[in-house]
């Protein structure tokens, strides 16, 4: 069985194999003890906290194999991504350059800085042991989190956020940092992405160009980067976007990877997840039923498993008693479920269009 729970101090180590394992490294889980040591002791302030309107919190959740007993998965929400800093993106603009005179009319695409993102509510920090990749535990450990703020609204941003790893070719390099950040500081980009994590952010500002770039100016490599996903997060990206969540204007800074925003009503999990009381039966005894993501209403003992999405006929919510021993529930306890499996692009009946967030 794979259980989502918030991170532990005893889950030090297993944090930093993941943090090891994550490709490309990231910047908000960097292989670093001390480091992580602060995430996991301020996640634990953050779970235990009363909050009323999202801060400076962060809350870590670790995905468990209860078989192997080894944490393989870890994953963040940062309440307010730009809470103590400011968030820093490029947003993509077309200004338009014309002259009556010579009869001519050009559109011209920029990259501005932005603190746009700062007051969204951030997903990051993600990382799977690839034993698991492509698997249900997958999706859970991306997707529980969801469950947590449909429970905690009040302590989460109306919009959400996630940006992806940008584009790195054969080489490892990245196209747009070799043609953008590189001339302001010189460093590798691994180097800096591992700065910008445990460092303070605030040499970005010092050192990073304020003014807009011209995208003609840029070298066509870098420009076919702008916006695109690292390759190894492709899957990831599709299913963000089955959940309803959108490509914004905003990329990174370093490597030009998208940042995609999703307003919670729109998401498939918040509609269509719901409360149910729960009818404990052996496992045996369950009928078929499509698998969903299950979730207790607790906050610093927090669960959320995958299980079949039985009810019964009188809308109870039926599972095995290994299940609802996990999720500390008893008979006539309520859960959250949502179906874990999304809608596939043109099933979703909402059909809105592609806005601007
Ligand atoms: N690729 C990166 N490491 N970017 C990190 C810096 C920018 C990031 N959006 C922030 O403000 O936190």
């Amino acid at each position: 069985m794979m259980v989502v729970r918030p991170v532990r101090q005893a889950d030090l180590p297993a944090l930093e194999r993941l943090a090891g394992l994550a490709t490309p490294s990231l910047t908000n889980l960097p292989a670093h003890r001390d480091r992580l040591e602060e995430r996991i002791a301020r996640s634990r302030q953050s779970f235990g906290r009363e909050v009323d309107f999202p801060g400076d919190e962060h809350y870590t959740f670790v995905l468990e194999d209860l078989e192997r007993d080894e944490v393989v998965g870890t994953a963040t929400l940062r309440a307010e991504a730009g809470a103590r800093e400011a968030y820093y993106t490029y947003r993509q603009e077309t200004l338009i350059h014309a002259s009556q005179q010579l009869n001519v009319r050009r559109e011209v695409q920029t990259l501005s800085l932005s603190h746009e993102v700062s007051e969204t509510t951030q997903l990051c920090a993600l990382s799977l042991d690839p034993r698991y990749r492509g698997t249900s535990a997958e999706s859970l450990l991306r997707r529980a989190r969801l469950m947590f703020i449909a429970q905690y609204p009040e302590r989460f941003a109306e919009v959400l956020a996630m940006a992806f790893p940008g584009y790195l070719d054969e080489q490892g390099e990245s196209p747009f940092w070799n043609s953008v950040g590189r001339h302001f500081f010189v460093r590798d980009y691994h180097d800096i992405n591992y700065l910008a994590g445990v460092r303070s952010k605030s040499f970005i500002a010092e050192v990073m160009p304020q003014f807009p770039l011209y995208l003609a100016l840029l070298t066509p490599q870098a420009r076919a980067a702008i916006g695109r996903e690292h390759p190894a997060h492709e899957t990831a990206m599709a299913e963000m976007l089955a959940e309803g969540f959108m490509r914004s204007r905003h990329v990174d800074l370093f490597d030009a990877g998208p940042v995609i925003k999703g307003e919670r009503d729109r998401l498939q999990t918040f509609r269509r997840a719901a409360w149910h009381p729960v009818r404990v039966r052996p496992a045996h005894a369950l009928p078929d039923a499509e698998p969903a993501m299950i979730a207790n209403q607790r906050l610093a003992d927090f669960r959320c498993v995958v299980a079949r999405y039985a009810l019964s006929p009188t809308g109870q919510l039926m599972i095995s008693p290994e299940h609802a021993e996990l999720l500390g529930v008893e008979e006539g306890r309520a859960v959250l479920a949502a179906p874990l499996a999304l809608p596939t692009a043109g099933e979703d009946e909402l059909g809105f269009d592609e806005g601007e967030l």
